[in-house]
């Protein structure tokens, strides 16, 4: 991407939404070029990230220059149980009373926990209809990408960042490369995009997108909801991407229309002319090309210490010595060993403890459907638990009012208020040292869940099913437990 003055050239749709948000460009070209000045359309603001950025604000004598273009919530510190009570960890209770105390002062919009509007930040944004096509979106979180699915630029960036944005409303880029991951084909029936996102890291590896902005197309992609579309963007951080984008369309403004925060009327009309010129040009050229088949894709599991180490289900725990360089070797000897896998054994054959369902990645209601459809009239295997954590309080009220609640309650799982809860071990919701979790989350560093823990990255589905065996499984394996 070079963002290059030059705008009647064929871009791609990163490019486009780049140069339309250029306030100053800056000098020079390739790699002697120096930053562009950005305009950001929306900073989304949670309790980890934000401190530092107020306290600068304030040393500085510097009040938020769009506080209508800034929105926070509680997320990462909050209990997903007795959430009238007082939070118990006094580093959590600090960081959520700090935000608080932030907002109140600068006149930042807050959902905290109890409103229906609170969640993990990344459910938040697009449910109110504040992540548009177009757009440039940041927070103080890597997981922004996930607002790439709508045709933005988003992403996440660190607190003197967000303090400068806070400042500003702008800030200095370096234009990023581009990359389009073309899948083709379809994906198959119990194959979601969780699966495709995990294959696409296992190809390209956690660095493979380092430096680029990622455009997901082809007809596969198209098929896909925009919660689906969120998933894959969502993990384009764990492929080294900056960004994750996916070219509106009708599918995008459906899901747009008629949101708290979406334009009305005449506005609306304006908005989806801009929105549909936002395509890749036909003869535009990326820096990088992916091609996956999407209909050759199974349900994906990872067996190591990071989103790059996974592998289809019905494969076995590789072996270092599959590994050609001595670098990943090592790096697959380490991972088994903190993951307590041997090699050669079938992943259907890997025994879990727990069960999480819920986090940016796999906490919207499409998710929690697809945990119901499997979850409903069986139950979670004696052993394992199990916790379904919605991630949002629209997220809860929707899946409450679907009955879906009941049919995780009557499986045994533990149903609770929203939050990225166990997604990492920042809250109470922990792994307790050496169990095994099959979870919905992005992350499945040591001791991301808790320490000692160990995660296996999984789609909802395969999620549900593995409750229901007490091994990972996916749905099709339950065709001899009926329902
Ligand atoms: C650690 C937490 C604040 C975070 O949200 C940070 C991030 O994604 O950048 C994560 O999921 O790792
Ligand atoms: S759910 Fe997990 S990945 Fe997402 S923002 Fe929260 S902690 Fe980060």
């Amino acid at each position: 991407m070079s963002g290059s003055a030059a705008q009647n050239r064929p871009r791609t749709l990163a490019e486009k939404v780049w140069d339309d948000h250029v306030v100053v460009r800056g000098e020079g070209e390739g790699e002697n070029r120096k930053p562009d000045l950005i305009y950001i359309d929306l900073q989304l603001v949670h309790e980890v990230t934000s401190p530092q950025a107020f306290d600068g604000l304030r040393l500085a004598g510097r009040p938020v220059r769009r506080p209508d273009l800034t929105i926070a919530t509680e997320d990462h510190n909050v209990p997903t149980v007795d959430i009238d009570k007082p939070i118990a960890d006094l580093v959590s209770r600090t960081q959520v009373d700090t935000l608080r105390r932030n907002c109140e002062e600068f006149g930042i919009r807050l959902h905290p926990m109890g409103d229906k509007e609170q969640g993990i930040v990344h459910v938040v944004g697009p449910q109110l209809g504040l992540t548009q096509p177009g757009m440039t979106v940041v927070c103080g979180d890597s997981h922004t990408s996930t607002h790439g699915a709508f045709g933005s630029i988003a992403m996440g960036i660190g607190t003197s960042e967000v303090e400068h944005v806070l400042a500003t409303q702008t800030l200095s880029l370096r234009p990023f490369k581009t990359m389009a991951v073309t899948v083709t084909g379809e994906l198959q029936p119990g194959v979601t995009s969780k699966d495709l996102i995990l294959a696409v890291i296992a190809e390209i590896g956690t660095g493979g997108g380092q430096g680029h902005i990622i455009e997901y197309r082809g007809e596969a992609v198209e098929k896909l909801s925009m919660e689906a579309r969120m998933t894959m963007c969502n993990m384009s951080i764990e492929a080294g991407a900056r960004a994750g984008m996916v070219a509106p369309d009708e599918t995008t403004f459906e899901y747009v229309k008629g949101r708290p925060h979406a334009p009305q009327g005449e506005d609306w009309d304006a908005a989806v002319d801009y929105w549909k010129s936002l395509r890749t040009d036909e003869d535009a050229v990326y820096d990088t090309e992916v091609v996956i088949d999407g209909s050759a894709l199974t349900p994906f599991v990872t067996w190591g210490t990071n989103p790059g180490q996974g592998i289809p289900l019905g494969d076995a725990v590789p072996f270092p010595e599959d590994f050609g360089d001595d670098g990943d070797a090592a790096a697959c000897r380490s991972a088994l060993e903190y993951m307590d896998l041997e090699p050669g054994t079938p992943m259907r054959e890997v025994g879990i403890d727990v069960v999480f369902v819920g986090s940016c990645t796999n906490g919207r209601i499409e998710d929690l459907r697809a945990v119901a459809e499997v979850m409903d009239g069986r139950s979670v295997a004696p052993g394992v638990r199990m916790m379904v954590v919605p991630g949002s309080g629209r997220v809860r009220e929707q899946a409450i009012a679907e009955g879906l609640d009941r049919i995780f309650i009557e499986a045994g799982a533990d149903w609770r208020q929203p939050g990225c809860s166990m997604c990492l071990g920042m809250n109470p919701d922990q792994l307790a040292p050496g169990e095994r979790c099959a979870s919905t989350s992005n992350r499945n560093f040591e001791g991301r869940q808790g320490k000692g823990g160990r995660t296996h990255l999984v789609s909802p589905a395969v999620a549900a099913a593995s409750a229901v065996t007490g091994h990972l499984a996916a749905p099709s394996d339950l065709e001899h437990i009926h329902a």
